[in-house]
């Protein structure tokens, strides 16, 4: 079991992450000229990448003077060099100037952030110096697990903290050091609020996700917060999608944010978009028909509902496939394990709602089935996004009423793509990455 596994299944509530490194090991790791072949480096992905991640301009994250012990847990999570949108953010996070950046779904905006939070972080001192907000508790825990993983030789010290988990627990958390914390915004406000966590040192602030951040539900937690942070503090954004309701919280609480913006298009290369047009009382079949025809590594099938996300899963599971749901309103540790074991493979397919639309990243994962199309192109762009991660392969297949048509057509001209209906036969090589199965995924990927 990795640790980031471990990460997931122990933190029913809160988790503190302490990467624990003997002091004495680091500094024998600085003085030895060899380090780079003692790494313990992962098997590596040779599946075909698409240029939404290979056109880099060459830097290597040696060039960004990063510590030794950081690049060893850069190279031990099996990251070679720096994906685009890591080589325009790392050097002018370092700087500690805004950052706003926009690249597309699975393009490594995580590392483009936490590198420069790690290396910039004082381990030594005893306080809150980066808050990283994501909008769902599963990626929190993601999140979570790649600071740890990339800062596994430093000794730093991270904490988990949402809503839905027990508060008596993230007090007596807080009276231990933390240096990082990973937080939904209503909970770390709450914390701010009844002054159990101090944020007045604390001088880098990410919106992951920053535009779901923005909607309506947190907008005026955020600026609260914000607030209660130092002037001089940095304020970096990342997404896939900026929608103009950003644009308020950047007047109010950014400084001459460096901008970056890799969307040349909107869509990724590797993902081939089709729909299919049924009546509702047929999406059953279809669906069924779909199982038994591709080659699904991993796939996760989106509803609008709760409710048609159990309904769904039930009837797939009498249709005799393996699968899995989750939703925001399941208890928080059914959440928690249902997250985990699809993350290590143990099932194939995963039913959800949009609670898995935004930043959960499954390699594995080669197949999106909009069972319900969504309402709205930034949905749709996000839900797609979870396959073909890190510019590798996959479908979307969307089941469309009549009732879409306006909707489908909607996605199409604002994202400036073409969904095409779906035809008898669906090439391999669209989607499936010769000698790859869940069972064959690096350890590392499907943690
Ligand atoms: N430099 C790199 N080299 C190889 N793999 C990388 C690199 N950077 C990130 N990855 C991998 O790419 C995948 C996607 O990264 P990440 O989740 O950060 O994407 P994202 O841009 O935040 O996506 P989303 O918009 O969906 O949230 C992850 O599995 C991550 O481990």
């Amino acid at each position: 079991m990795t640790n980031s596994e471990e990460l997931t299944v122990a933190t029913t509530s809160t988790a503190i992450i302490d990467t624990n490194v003997s002091m004495s090991n680091a500094k024998s790791i600085l003085d030895d000229p060899s380090w780079k072949e003692k790494l313990k480096l992962p098997p590596k992905d040779n599946r075909p990448k698409t240029a939404d991640v290979t056109a880099t301009k060459g830097h290597n994250f040696e060039d960004y003077c990063l510590k030794r012990e950081l690049l060893m847990g850069i190279y031990e999570k099996g990251w070679e060099k720096p994906s685009p949108v890591q080589e325009q953010s790392i050097p002018i996070a370092l700087t500690g100037r805004d950052v706003l950046a926009r690249a597309k779904n699975g393009t490594g905006k995580t590392g483009a952030y936490t590198i420069p939070i790690v290396e910039r972080i004082d381990p030594n001192k005893n306080a809150i110096q980066a808050i990283i907000l994501v909008p769902t508790r599963e990626l929190a825990l993601q999140t979570s697990a790649i600071c740890m993983e990339l800062s596994k030789h430093i000794h730093l010290r991270v904490m988990v903290t949402t809503g839905g988990t027990s508060l008596r627990e993230d007090i007596s958390r807080l009276q231990e050091v933390v240096h990082i914390v990973i937080a939904t915004p209503g909970r770390l406000l709450d914390l701010v609020n009844k002054n159990l966590a101090k944020v007045d040192a604390c001088r880098v602030i990410v919106l992951d996700e920053a535009d779901k951040l923005l909607s309506q539900d947190y907008n005026h937690l955020l600026d609260e917060l914000l607030y209660a942070m130092p002037n001089d503090r940095q304020v970096m954004l990342f997404s896939a999608t900026f929608p103009l309701t950003v644009d308020d919280f950047i007047r109010k609480h950014m400084k001459q944010a460096y901008e970056i913006n890799l969307m040349d298009e909107l869509t990724l290369k590797g993902i081939t978009q089709y729909y299919a047009f049924v009546q509702e009382r047929q999406k059953i079949h279809c669906l069924n028909t779909l199982f038994s025809k591709l080659q699904i590594n991993q796939s996760i099938i989106f509803c609008n509902s709760t409710q048609r996300v159990e309904l769904l899963a039930k009837k797939i599971t009498e249709l005799g496939y393996n699968c899995y749901y989750i939703h925001s309103k399941m208890r928080q540790e059914h959440r928690n394990r249902v997250f985990h074991d699809f993350r290590t493979g143990l099932c194939r397919n995963l039913v959800c709602s949009d609670l898995f639309t935004r930043g959960i990243d499954i390699q594995a994962v080669n197949v999106v089935i909009n069972f319900d199309f969504p309402r709205y192109s930034e949905t749709y762009l996000h839900r797609i996004g979870r396959s073909g991660r890190f510019g590798h392969l996959g479908i979307a297949i969307s089941l469309i009423t009549y009732e879409d048509r306006f909707a489908v057509h909607k996605v199409e001209q604002e994202l400036g793509t073409e969904i095409l209906p779906i035809p008898r036969h669906i090439e391999e090589d669209l989607y499936v990455a010769k000698g790859l199965s869940i069972e064959q995924l690096p350890e590392e990927q499907h943690q």
